[in-house]
């Protein structure tokens, strides 16, 4: 079976958890990676303290009608960087830690602080799988990779966001309240996976591509567990869609209702309008969405497409292949004598049919017995290897020759004369005598009997034309070897 053809885009890292990956690097390189990784460790939680203590998450930014204030946290983007580059876990134990900690310093009670601390890994989940269902380069160098990690970081906040409602629940929030802060908690992941993470990922991916290319195996994508990983993405699309058309209106409409019990009409104008804004937004995101999983089952197709066709490709390649093989003898590369039977049947039949004589000449090494019992076998088969490139060495296009035994030889000569056939015959006895075949031992001649028998169509079948030629090379034999005889 011919190797499968695998582009490098169909190849991803086998999948490494810290501790399988502890024990198959060095050293030198454990200490550097995990290292690193513990300093990142302490980096989210110093600047996660940094940005509770100085209040990092209240930038406000005008959106759908509404004032968000944007979410700032730098742990999370720290996490999604580890969980990119290496996988989930990497950078999902970081991004737990870090919230739990920085939840429980801010004064969450450790169970609402346990349950909290998921928001982040779980929408960190949903882009690394986004990332093995599709194996996308992740330097994000082509328009495919960024509009991949677009839909991903926009489905991945929605996930995130989850935290922000955990949040403004144990804050004791009010429900009509939670709009603006929900919008800056999926928009702040957004945003910044946009402008940092997705930057950062496309300079640094090189670099770690190639790391990773030297100590991992790299693997092609199972068909079966792409389909299951990119089945399993598109329901969390899905579901992320419905979430943040659900959030957007119930919010809103929450938000509305809260305006219209205060009775203040020119806030409720407001609020009106906010409604109707937002339904706008999440009717452009929706159609958003909907395009991107166009192009999602688009590139699916393509990449099945090309798969299949891929496989089929080799399948021929293969089929073909073998088909050669079953044809032909292989120590020579002459058709052997099934295949060569169904040529001889061909010809007989054709030269039955127009008319035209077609010549077999039959023949045979003298005396090979004893050429295999003084020098061995391997010097009876380069002997036969010998006759066999005598005999292409004066076929014309449309003749065949074939290994029809051991040492037995079969031409066949379509639209030839007896005389020519008898001519060729006594060139090829007269060459093999001439010809030295090169012996560890020796330098080794060797003759052949000829017997040449053409077509007649008094003949009742091809066993008849056969048996005449074999008979003739009787006689060859039976009158001393190293001749020609012709039948009749
Ligand atoms: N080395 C080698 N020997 C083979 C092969 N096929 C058959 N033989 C040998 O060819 C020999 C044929 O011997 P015989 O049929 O007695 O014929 P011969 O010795 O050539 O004698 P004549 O045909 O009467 O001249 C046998 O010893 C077979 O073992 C092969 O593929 N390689």
């Amino acid at each position: 079976m011919l190797p499968l053809a695998t582009p490098d885009a169909l190849l991803r890292p086998a999948i490494m958890t810290p501790w399988q990956l502890w024990h198959m690097i060095s050293r030198r390189e454990r200490c550097i990676l995990f290292g690193g990784w513990l300093f990142s460790l302490l980096l989210s939680l110093g600047l996660g303290v940094l940005s509770v203590a100085d209040n990092w998450s209240g930038m406000p930014l005008q959106f759908g009608g509404v004032t968000v204030y944007i979410t700032v946290y730098p742990a999370l983007l720290i996490s999604l960087w580890w969980s990119l580059c290496l996988g989930w876990w990497w950078g999902a134990v970081q991004g737990y830690l870090t919230t739990l900690a920085l939840a429980l310093y801010a004064g969450m009670v450790w169970q609402w602080a346990a349950l909290f601390a998921f928001a982040d890994p779980l929408g960190v989940a949903v882009m690394v799988l986004g990332f093995r269902a599709l194996p996308m380069l992740r330097g994000l160098r082509s328009m495919d990779s960024v509009l991949h990690f677009v839909q991903l970081s926009f489905v991945g906040s929605i996930f995130s966001s989850s935290g922000a409602l955990i949040w403004t629940y144990c804050n004791n929030q009010p429900f009509s309240e939670l709009l603006p802060i929900w919008q800056g908690w999926w928009l702040g992941f957004f945003l910044q996976n946009l402008f940092l993470v997705g930057p950062v990922l496309s300079q640094s991916w090189p670099a770690t591509d190639r790391w990773l290319s030297r100590h991992l195996a790299l693997q092609p994508a199972g068909e079966a567990e792409s389909r299951h990983l990119i089945v399993l993405l598109l329901v969390l699309v899905s579901v992320g869609a419905l979430v943040y058309g659900y959030l957007s209106l119930s919010l809103g409409s929450s938000l509305l209702l809260g305006q219209l019990q205060h009775g203040l009409p020119p806030q409720i104008h407001h609020a009106a309008m906010v409604m109707t804004q937002t339904g706008w937004v999440f009717f452009w995101v929706f159609a958003l969405l909907v395009l991107f999983n166009a192009f999602f089952a688009y590139r699916l197709f393509l990449h099945w497409q090309g798969r299949n066709q891929q496989l089929l490709d080799a399948l021929q390649q293969s089929n073909a292949h073998l088909a050669q093989l079953v044809r032909l003898d292989g120590l020579t590369g002459l058709l052997n004598r099934r295949s060569g039977d169904e040529v001889l049947q061909q010809e007989w039949l054709r030269s039955q049919r127009s008319g035209q004589q077609a010549v077999l000449i039959m023949l045979d090494i003298d005396h090979f017995k004893q050429v295999n019992d003084e020098y061995g076998h391997d010097v009876g088969d380069q002997v036969i290897v010998q006759v066999a490139m005598l005999l292409q060495e004066h076929l014309r296009l449309h003749d065949t020759a074939i290994r029809y035994g051991g040492e037995e030889f079969l031409l066949v000569l379509p639209d030839s004369t007896l005389e020519n056939a008898t001519l060729l015959a006594e060139t090829l006895r007269q060459q093999m005598a001439a010809r030295l075949v090169h012996a560890s031992q020796a330098d080794i001649m060797v003759t052949l009997s000829l017997g040449v028998a053409s077509a007649s169509l008094l003949m009742a079948d091809k066993a008849a034309w056969l048996k005449q030629a074999d008979m003739a090379l009787y006689q060859a034999k039976r009158a001393g070897r190293n001749r020609v005889v012709v039948a009749g």
